[in-house]
């Protein structure tokens, strides 16, 4: 798509991919974020929209974690490619709130439901519910809630019902809204990240998630090799994280890829703590930037692996 710039010139927008079909929270929240200031690429995974940021598509956004059932798995084991940091960075968050709906073919009651697709973020969420309401039914692992709503209006068979968005019925022919609000707690909200192709250019709509300067580091501790001597030592991850020196707002391990038992990799988000609401100032990015890298270099020389994911 072609806008008028400022100056009367054609301009492009920038392309921004997220997890579709239209409908899912993702969405949902990118157009909350960007509303019309970015052009909107659907992908059908979250990792299909993490593969895509680049030069040509430079902006993605990937679920991160929800507040009744934690983090996205999908997207943290994706932080831990080693091109996060090098060619694709975090540079924002924003926050969903986030209410379920159970949906069927039209003239599906309840008892009839035999089988419930859904993201399986979504399916944790509402689990209280299919507990008490539907304690038989196959749950089916989808890639999205919208393609869970998209399948359920494709589908012959009326004992399926989908977990999505309510706006899901007006867009998926010959659905009925049977249940609202089916999470767990009535408050429920989904973070979602920002990836961009650079770790500094503008986004095309400035971001408030909140007052306060972020960065995420991906931090891994290094072994010593087996046939080393006993003196040798590797620093535990209490050590590095201490030798940040930052405040942390958020820690996630996963499995590391590299092979060995049990390895981790930390995804340790910080935040800053010297800034007031009106941290909007380059020099205040750049100051807040150069802290970052100084916390990364003193968790190296602390004998462990870091890299800077990216900072907001
Ligand atoms: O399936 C969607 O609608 C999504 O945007 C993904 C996702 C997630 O991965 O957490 C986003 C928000 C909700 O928590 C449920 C699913």
């Amino acid at each position: 798509m072609v806008v008028l710039a400022r100056n009367g010139t054609a301009a492009e927008l920038p392309k921004l991919a997220f997890l579709g079909p239209v409908g899912t929270y993702s969405h949902q929240a990118a157009h909350d974020a960007f509303s019309s200031m970015v052009e909107y690429h659907v992908r059908q995974t979250i990792a299909d929209v993490f593969h895509s940021v680049d030069a040509a598509l430079p902006l993605g956004l990937l679920p991160q974690e929800n507040s009744i059932f934690g983090t996205v798995t999908e997207t943290y084991d994706l932080l831990r490619s080693p091109e996060v940091g090098k060619t694709k960075f975090i540079r924002g968050a924003v926050t969903l709130s986030v209410r379920h709906c159970l949906l069927v073919r039209k003239g599906t009651r309840l008892e009839d439901i035999k089988t419930i697709l859904s993201h399986e973020q979504a399916l944790g969420q509402c689990r209280s519910f299919i507990e008490k309401h539907l304690p038989g039914a196959a749950l089916v692992k989808m890639a999205s809630t919208a393609a869970a709503a998209e399948t359920v209006s494709r589908n012959s068979a009326a004992d399926a019902a989908a977990i999505c968005s309510k706006i899901c019925a007006g867009l998926f022919s010959d659905l009925d809204i049977l249940h609202e609000g089916i999470q767990n707690e009535n408050d429920n909200f989904t973070r979602f990240y920002v990836m961009s192709n650079s770790p500094v250019a503008p986004l095309p709509v400035p971001l408030s998630e909140d007052c306060v300067g972020h960065g995420l580091i991906r931090i891994e501790v290094v072994r010593p090799p087996a046939n080393s001597r006993p003196s040798v030592t590797c620093s535990p991850i209490m050590q590095l994280l201490e030798a940040l020196q930052l405040p942390v707002s958020r820690i996630d391990r996963r499995p590391s890829t590299q092979p060995g038992r049990f390895e981790s990799v930390y995804l340790v988000e910080v935040i800053d703590d010297d800034t007031a609401c009106d941290m909007s100032s380059e020099s205040d990015e750049v100051d807040w930037a150069r802290r970052i890298q100084n916390a990364a270099r003193r968790v190296r020389e602390a004998g462990g692996l870091a890299s800077i994911l990216g900072t907001w």
